[in-house]
């Protein structure tokens, strides 16, 4: 029987020294997980030495605290003033089959109770306060979608076939890079070639994956279109060597990442040590050894030494110079109009990928489907010369049908497709697109049209967000003229 806490007693802990809660008649020490809670510490913080039941069972599943947290976590029970909303899940601690996850949603919950603590954090953290993390999912609720009625949407088949980067694929939906794929499920990349290559999706390779590209793709006969993302190399031999390797694999592009000439702040990976190393770890590229630097053990920053900062637009030559005709080559991380137009007047760069790695990056910078617009309204001409790609925050078929119809040619997924193989693997990356495909189709038809040809920005009111979106392509501020003099 477990010591009954007071409401008196339970407001003493409310502090990051001492963080605890009442959730759905239980009290939790909180203290130890809350800097490494996904959704922020600030979160808990707000509710602390309170009862959050309400604010937890909006998001989460009751019996996700139980599994998720060590026993001793729980450290009595209150008089819960809250009842607990319906389970999603059954409260046995076990993984509940494939075939009951129906939303998206359902993956990252399901997955965790069999993660640990570490693979959690990599892959949920973003940088500094995740304000950019949440922007870009949060900034697609705030778009809505105008159905058009009385549209016969009986054809059986609502085809999502298309192309990207002139690669035939079954849908627009593409699984952005991540690295370490093996930190969250044995097979890690290879699981998730091989969903690509069952659904005829297209897959985005990280230089740092944990297997060779010859691992993913050869090894094991996939036949899906596959990039290569690249991060230069400081020793640029090594990422001639990795571009040869891909190309060899048959990639059809290589998108390099623009977005991280330094590893971003993500505080709940550095407070969790590394407790694996060397196999696990060894990114493809070889390169990087895990130095500690007494900032923390984020994983990105320990393992992604090896990147070039001084990689800039003059080197973009180089790159292209590698490429066999037909190879494209990608900018991933363009992030203003001023960036797209000058990597279209390059004459090198066949696409673009609108990003900020998921927010893991430079916090408060601008939730994707905001710069999406910004192109639209500034520099619409790109959309002619050169592919648009973008991704962030995407979590729902609704999502895939705002950013397609404001005129992206692919929309990629991260964190959900991680989530997804670290619970089941190679299916569970499967049912993950299956399901995303699916919601894609039903908006679609809900909103009158059966074919991707059909879809354009008059199908989203984008209201209101529009007054955040900058009007003209360039460096200065609309209205804040004053610059600092040079003291030279
Ligand atoms: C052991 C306990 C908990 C675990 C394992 C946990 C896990 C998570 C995870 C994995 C996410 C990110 C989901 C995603 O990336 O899509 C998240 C987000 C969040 N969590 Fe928790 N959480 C816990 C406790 C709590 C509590 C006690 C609260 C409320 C007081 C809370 C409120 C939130 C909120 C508001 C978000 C953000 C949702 C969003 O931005 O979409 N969590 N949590
Ligand atoms: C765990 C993890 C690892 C990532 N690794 C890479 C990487 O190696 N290279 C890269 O360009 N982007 C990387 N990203 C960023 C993704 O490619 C993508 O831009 C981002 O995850 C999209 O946002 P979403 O997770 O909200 O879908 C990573 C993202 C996550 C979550």
């Amino acid at each position: 029987m477990s010591r009954k806490i007071s409401p008196a007693e339970l407001s003493q802990h409310d502090s990051p020294s001492s963080l605890w809660l009442a959730i759905n008649g239980l009290v939790y020490n909180l203290t130890a997980f809350a800097p490494s809670h996904p959704g922020g510490l600030q979160i808990l913080l707000q509710h602390a030495g309170q009862d959050a039941s309400v604010p937890y069972n909006k998001v989460h599943s009751p019996s996700l605290i139980r599994t998720s947290l060590s026993p001793t976590a729980q450290i009595g029970s209150s008089d819960s003033i809250q009842t607990p909303v319906p389970q999603i899940f059954s409260s046995v601690p076990t993984k509940p089959p494939l075939s009951t996850l129906i939303s998206p949603h359902d993956f990252p919950l399901a997955a965790i109770p069999s993660l640990t603590p570490k693979a959690t954090a990599f892959i949920s953290s973003a940088a500094t306060d995740c304000l950019t993390h949440r922007a870009n999912s949060s900034l697609y609720s705030h778009l809505t979608l105008r159905p058009r009625i009385l549209i016969n949407v009986s054809t059986p088949t609502t085809r999502l076939v298309t192309t990207i980067l002139n690669c035939p694929v079954s849908s627009p939906i593409f699984i952005s890079p991540t690295s370490l794929g093996k930190i969250i499920h044995p097979s890690g990349e290879k699981a998730i070639a091989l969903a690509c290559s069952n659904l005829d999706m297209a897959q985005t390779i990280s230089t740092s994956a944990s297997f060779t590209l010859s691992e993913i793709l050869s090894g094991q006969n996939t036949s899906h279109p596959a990039f290569l993302q690249l991060y230069v190399d400081k020793n640029r031999v090594n990422s001639e060597r990795v571009i040869e390797e891909a190309v060899r694999n048959g990639v059809r592009a290589v998108m390099v990442t623009v977005d991280a000439p330094v590893p971003g702040k993500r505080e709940a990976d550095e407070r969790i040590p590394t407790a694996a190393g060397g196999e696990t770890l060894a990114p493809m590229a070889g390169t990087a050894a895990a130095v500690g630097d007494g900032k923390g053990a984020a994983l990105g920053r320990v393992m992604g030494g090896y990147i070039d900062d001084s990689f800039s637009w003059e080197d973009l030559g180089w790159v292209k110079g590698l490429l066999p005709e037909g190879v494209k080559l990608v900018l991933k991380g363009v992030q203003t109009a001023a960036d797209a137009v000058r990597a279209m007047e390059t004459g090198l760069v066949d696409g673009i990928v609108i990003s900020n790695h998921g927010g893991r990056s430079l916090d408060t910078a601008t939730g994707t489907i905001l710069v999406l617009l910004e192109l639209q309204r500034c520099c619409p001409g790109v959309f002619d010369r050169m592919e648009v790609l973008i991704d962030g925050g995407v979590r729902r078929g609704t999502d895939v049908f705002k950013a397609l119809c404001l005129g992206a040619r692919g929309v990629g997924v991260g964190r959900g497709v991680l989530w997804a193989l670290g619970g089941y693997g190679r299916e569970g990356v499967e049912r993950y697109l299956e399901i995303l495909n699916d919601e894609l189709v039903t908006t679609m038809k809900m909103c009158g049209v059966t074919s991707l040809e059909e879809l354009h920005p008059g199908l989203v009111n984008t209201r209101a967000v529009d007054h955040l979106v900058p009007e003209r392509v360039g460096e200065e501020h609309p209205y804040a003229k004053w610059r600092r003099k040079s003291k030279l």
